[in-house]
């Protein structure tokens, strides 16, 4: 049977554009469209579709909430792959508008954060709307009798859905750009490649002064980078919080396996999410290679002195 792929939909968002960059051999009519984060969980738990395609944090407004709730809590997925896409806004609206006619702007709440500086310059008394995504706010407008004047989307939305765009680039950050993850059931991992990403969620086993930094440093100890934690609640009541961590690195690397066994054992749970390949392995400005003394070869080493020495030898 052909492999299908669910996506945060309809047609048009900046998700669909990322899953195409995901899976570039992917045929036309497997990839399947879904109203909502959830619904892509959803349909990749429940088996109704091979892997899906959502946004997990953007490099203006920060992680994307719904994901990171689902990545939190329910069935467990892995992380399969990762892509880092430019994101470009342009307002559209039904043929004939002008701008002075727009009063009500739709758009998905990441888009609505990295756009509040030109709406406020430019649209000043419009009223704002967040729906589920971009091409959502695209879709709603060309309808007939639309709640809406105008949406903020792609370019590709706003052509899917015959609107006329009105002024490009509307985003506050010419440089924004969007993370998006493919998700896919538990089984076996990819190959470390050699530039990978390691994404987990740790809970900590009580609240205790420096508990942070006890869990840090199972990564600082062994030379392993981190390039993201973010603390989010767990829902168990007020101040009870856990760590989302991304760290450079494959499980199957001695230094990432050894950090995640110092994690596992500090930590009251340890969610693994996967290992990947680095959307970014080509970029000269992250550190890949491992600090003196934290190579495989420096861990493999290590444990073949303390097997010497437990077995009475002296080095
Ligand atoms: O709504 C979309 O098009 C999405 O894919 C979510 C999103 C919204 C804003 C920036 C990046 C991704």
């Amino acid at each position: 049977m052909p492999k299908t792929y669910a996506y945060l939909g309809p047609e048009g968002t900046f998700t669909e554009a990322a899953l195409r960059m995901l899976m570039p051999d992917a045929p036309a009519g497997s990839l399947v469209p879904c109203s909502g984060v959830d619904a892509v969980f959803s349909a990749v738990r429940g088996g109704a579709v091979d892997g899906g395609a959502v946004p997990l944090e953007n490099s203006v407004e920060g992680g994307v909430t719904a994901t990171i709730a689902e990545l939190i809590n329910g069935d467990p997925l892995l992380i399969g792959a990762e892509v880092a896409v430019p994101v470009e806004f342009t307002l559209f609206a039904r043929p004939g508008t002008m701008l002075s006619d727009v009063k009500r702007v739709a758009t998905h709440s990441h888009a609505l954060a990295q756009c509040r500086g030109w709406l406020a310059a430019n649209l000043p008394h419009a009223d704002t709307f967040t729906v589920s995504s971009t091409a959502a706010a695209a879709q709603a407008v060309s309808e007939p009798g639309a709640p809406y004047d105008a949406a903020i989307s792609a370019r590709l939305a706003g052509e899917r859905y015959g609107l006329a765009p009105l002024v490009s680039g509307v985003g506050d950050r010419a440089d924004a750009a969007t993370r998006f993850v493919y998700l896919r059931r538990p089984g076996a991992l990819p190959e470390p490649t050699g530039a990978d990403r390691t994404s987990l969620v740790a809970f900590l086993p009580d609240d205790h002064a420096g508990a942070l930094v006890d869990l840090l440093n199972q990564f600082a100890v062994r030379g392993v980078n981190l390039t993201r934690l973010e603390s989010r609640p767990t829902g168990d009541g007020l101040g009870t919080y856990c760590f989302c961590i991304d760290a450079d690195g494959h499980v199957a690397e001695a230094r990432v396996g050894e950090a995640l066994m110092g994690l596992r054992r500090v930590c009251r749970e340890v969610r693994f999410l996967g290992s990947y390949p680095r959307a970014d392995a080509d970029t000269e400005l992250t550190p890949l290679l491992p600090r003196g003394g934290t190579s495989n070869a420096d861990f493999l080493a290590a444990e073949q002195w303390l097997a010497r020495i437990r077995a009475g030898a002296v080095a």
